[in-house]
């Protein structure tokens, strides 16, 4: 049995995998405060993200009833991009900026102006990456002139799921898909940029941690951290990665041809690639590392589930009356148009973005459409991603969905006559957890038997839900089409607004 563990942004999943009955044994959960202010901050501590996997964990082994003996390995998975910063003492400097944290938009910016103007060849140049605020770059640039006293105290420097595996071993590591997202790392060459990192500080106070191979194991688990955890010590802990090259290990996307969706508190959309696609072309594509070996060109937007909640708590609504209104309601939501960027726009790449509801009058302003709306809006966005990844000749006839959202039927019928794809759910809608589990079970494998193949594992692993599957339906997908361009149309119209 192995342990998947999955830091989101809203909380932390664990599960136990079952890996002979290919099921899952047991599932935990607990979630955590982010903290926000109207500057675009978005901040965690991460100390709730280890208070919370190791609350998770407990709840997922007494789920599954078994000895803890069982478990054989942990991977682990992790939202991307986040800052984790640590003193002389391994001590958390400040809270985490996340990803979703938009402050650093005008710092970034700069950056790139300044220090990569010709004859430097572009920052995207020399990473084989665009960098948008979401990177853990902008965050770095952020503290460094902001905070200078906190920047000055920094000797180790991590992303959210290298943090969680420094505390379970003591090792200080990376691995390379997770590391693709900084922004300071070359995602041709996988090895950490000096150039990029020489431009933000030549003097930095910090290292920078070994780079491995996501095949390879992070550490053993130390003996303090399998108390807290109830497990025993010695076991592997896996490389681990970002939340969505572990979804793709999860939904068994490491070949090419398939497309994943997460409906999370971010929306993503990506593919495996043997070879890198240049994205100089296409700067909304995030051409990332896989943690096979390959690469995972991948678009993303700031608002999915974070926009659906708000309008949905907004209204005092549960979880089933949202599914009821997307029932109830029609494509188009009676003429009701939203645009869902709460948290700034990152498809396109508008962090100074805000969000609007058009078009509503009298006759249309109920709970039913404005819902609709929301959902209409942040699956539009996304399906873009579809369009952008088509214009690198990648091609797609159906989408696999996973996270939070993809629980509704109602939204996945939305996506698919949205799409045009046959979409199916996940057989674990977190992923991201089922692939840390995934990949615990290969590097284990690894260490006995030479060869072992994550193929295998994944195919093996029976990773949808057949019974979820829904078809467009052909007369809503025309429908679509036209409130599909109507959208991206007004988008076109704002943008100089937010530019
Ligand atoms: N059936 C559902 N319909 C719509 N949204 C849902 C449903 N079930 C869960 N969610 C939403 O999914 C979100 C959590 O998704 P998750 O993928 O766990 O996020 P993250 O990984 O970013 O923490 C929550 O906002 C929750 O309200
Ligand atoms: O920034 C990205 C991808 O580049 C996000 O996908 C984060 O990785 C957060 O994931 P969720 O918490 O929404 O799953």
């Amino acid at each position: 049995m192995y342990l998947g563990i999955d830091c989101g942004t809203q909380g932390t999943k664990v599960l136990v995998w079952d890996a002979e009955r290919r099921s899952v044994a047991g599932a935990g959960y607990a979630g955590y405060h982010l903290y926000s202010d109207e500057h675009g901050k978005k901040e965690q501590h991460p100390a709730d993200w280890i208070d919370a996997m190791i609350n998770a964990t407990r709840q997922a082994l007494a789920q599954a009833a078994i000895s803890p003996s069982l478990i054989r390995g942990i991977g682990v998975s992790g939202q991307q991009h986040g800052l984790v910063l640590l003193d002389e003492c391994d001590r958390v400097i400040r809270p985490a900026k996340l990803w979703c944290d938009t402050g650093p938009a005008e710092l970034l910016a700069e950056f790139e102006r300044s220090r990569f103007t010709a004859p430097s060849a572009p920052l995207s140049d020399i990473i084989g990456i665009h960098v948008p605020v979401a990177f853990t770059l902008a965050k770095l640039l952020w503290v460094k002139a902001l905070e200078p006293e906190n920047y000055r105290k920094i000797r180790k420097i991590m992303l959210p799921h290298e943090y969680l595996n420094f505390y379970l071993t003591g090792e200080y590591r990376a691995e390379c898909s997770d590391a693709s997202g900084t922004g300071y790392f070359d995602t041709r060459r996988r090895c950490w940029s000096e150039e990029v990192l020489d431009r933000v500080d030549p003097l930095r106070p910090f290292s920078l941690p070994k780079l491995i191979r996501s095949a390879e194991p992070h550490g053993e688990l130390r003996p303090a951290a399998a108390a807290e955890m109830g497990l025993d010590a010695g076991i592997v802990v896996a490389s681990g990665g970002g939340d969505n090259m572990m979804s793709a290990i999860g939904t068994g996307n490491i070949s090419e041809g398939q497309l994943t969706m997460s409906l999370g508190t971010s929306g993503t959309l990506f593919t495996f690639t043997e070879r890198q696609i240049d994205s100089r072309l296409q700067p909304d594509i995030n051409a990332f590392c896989s943690a096979n070996d390959g690469w995972l060109p991948l678009v993303s937007t700031m608002n999915m589930t974070n926009a659906t909640t708000a309008f949905r708590q907004l209204l005092n609504k549960s979880l089933a009356e949202f599914e009821t209104a997307l029932s109830a309601s029609s494509p188009g939501a009676g003429g009701i148009s939203c645009l869902p960027y709460l948290n700034g726009a990152r498809l396109p790449n508008l962090p100074a973005a805000s969000a609007s509801l058009t078009g509503i009058t009298g006759h249309n302003l109920n709970a039913d459409n404005l819902l609709r709306a929301v959902v209409e809006g942040v699956s539009f966005n996304l399906c873009r991603g579809i369009d952008i990844l088509s214009r690198c000749d990648l091609r797609f006839t159906r989408l696999v969905v996973i996270g939070g959202g993809s629980n509704s039927e109602g939204w996945r019928q939305i996506i698919a006559n949205v799409s045009g794809l046959s979409v199916v759910k996940s057989l674990v809608t977190d992923a991201g957890a089922l692939g840390g589990a995934l990949q615990a079970h290969w590097c284990h494998l690894n260490q006995t038997v030479s060869g072992a193949c994550l193929g295998d594992i994944c195919s093996l692993s029976m990773l949808e839900d057949d019974s979820s599957i829904v078809e467009p339906r052909p007369e809503r997908y025309s429908r679509y089409r036209e409130l599909y361009l109507a959208y991206h149309q007004q988008v076109d119209n704002y943008k100089s607004q937010w530019s």
